[in-house]
């Protein structure tokens, strides 16, 4: 069973068509990052499936249940982190999480929870009102996994922590997932997403247009893919371009850049190369999701191989 499945899900607003016969797939015990530029229509993707709001057409289910029809029994089995999540200012963050469990009807220890999430035991039996970004946002995170949901939604899970709560937030998403939990994200930090998520969605101007592995996104669109090779000599009469899989050499100084139109071919080339003079040293470079991003969201796309695209497995 699927964590999240729309079926050509639509929302117009007057004449704005904000989602437009989305058809998404998140599997159980994933990490999704759902990504796109401002007003690409994410958040009323997200509300949808929270009904906060209702669809112009097509259906929704969350953890097999219907999203407007069993909204409530979605609510019981799901963690949210929204964004701007609001804080009661003469709460600590542990009466928080004391009243969250009790809402959930759950049986969580909240010290566990301020744990998990990075906060110490001692801040959390102050008021939040003068809580930090990152602290409010661990505490929000915190609230979310109450209940062991079987599925996290999140909205901008990194937003306002430091380096250290970031890495620690991929650490706990990871462990989320290994027990089971798909994890639903929004975010805008590419680097992070890349780090973190198992596959991708990229939504454009209310359209799904990429919906895959950053690793099979990047065979798709033809994205670089290079290999630099300091050499101790630069090889003469060595014709690299003739394997197959390779599509450009260039010479720096006693470097080698080697462009691949199919990286498999990758060791064939260092082998070939090392036969001839010795290498150094090796490093590999690929486009990045943000190249990969501006590849999709900026009318760029492939317009080959669509169903391949957007196919749910690797
Ligand atoms: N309540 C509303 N009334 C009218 N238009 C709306 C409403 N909510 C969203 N929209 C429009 O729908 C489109 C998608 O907005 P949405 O908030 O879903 O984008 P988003 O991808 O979440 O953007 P961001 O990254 O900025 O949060 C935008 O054009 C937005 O103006």
């Amino acid at each position: 069973m699927a964590a999240i499945e729309t079926k050509s899900l639509t929302k117009r607003f007057g004449d704005v068509v904000a989602v437009r016969n989305l058809d998404l797939t998140v599997e159980e015990g994933e990490i999704f990052g759902f990504l796109g530029p401002n007003g690409a229509g994410k958040s009323t993707t997200i509300n949808m499936l929270l009904d906060f709001m209702r669809p112009s057409d097509g259906t929704a289910t969350v953890l097999g249940y219907d999203a407007q029809d069993e909204s409530r029994t979605i609510r019981d089995r799901i963690g949210i982190l929204p964004d701007g999540y609001r804080l009661y200012d003469r709460l600590t963050a542990r009466e928080h999480l004391e009243f969250a469990i009790d809402a959930k009807d759950a049986t969580n220890d909240p010290a566990v929870l301020i744990d998990r999430v990075g906060l110490s035991q001692e801040d959390a039996d102050r008021k939040v009102g003068g809580y930090s970004k990152g602290m409010t946002q661990r505490l929000a995170l915190a609230a979310a996994l109450v209940g062991d949901p079987d599925l996290l939604i999140l909205d901008e899970p990194s937003s306002g922590l430091d380096p250290h709560g970031i890495a620690e937030m991929r650490e706990l998403l990871r462990e989320e997932a290994d027990r089971g939990t798909a994890v639903f994200f929004s975010s805008h930090i590419l680097s992070e997403v890349d780090a973190v998520c198992d596959r991708v969605g990229i939504m454009n101007d209310g359209e799904l247009v990429a919906q895959n592995t950053v690793e099979r996104l990047r065979e798709l669109t033809g994205s670089r893919s290079q290999l630099l090779l300091s050499v101790e000599r630069v090889p003469t009469g060595l014709d690299l371009t003739a394997i197959d899989g390779v599509s450009e050499v260039s010479v720096e100084e006693s470097m080698l850049r080697v462009s691949f139109s199919d990286p498999v071919t990758k060791p064939q080339v260092v082998k070939r190369v090392d036969a001839a003079t010795t290498v150094t040293d090796i490093k590999s470079e690929e486009a990045s999701l943000e190249e990969l991003f501006t590849t999709y969201t900026t009318g760029d796309e492939p317009e080959d191989e669509p169903d391949a695209r957007m196919e749910v497995t690797a």
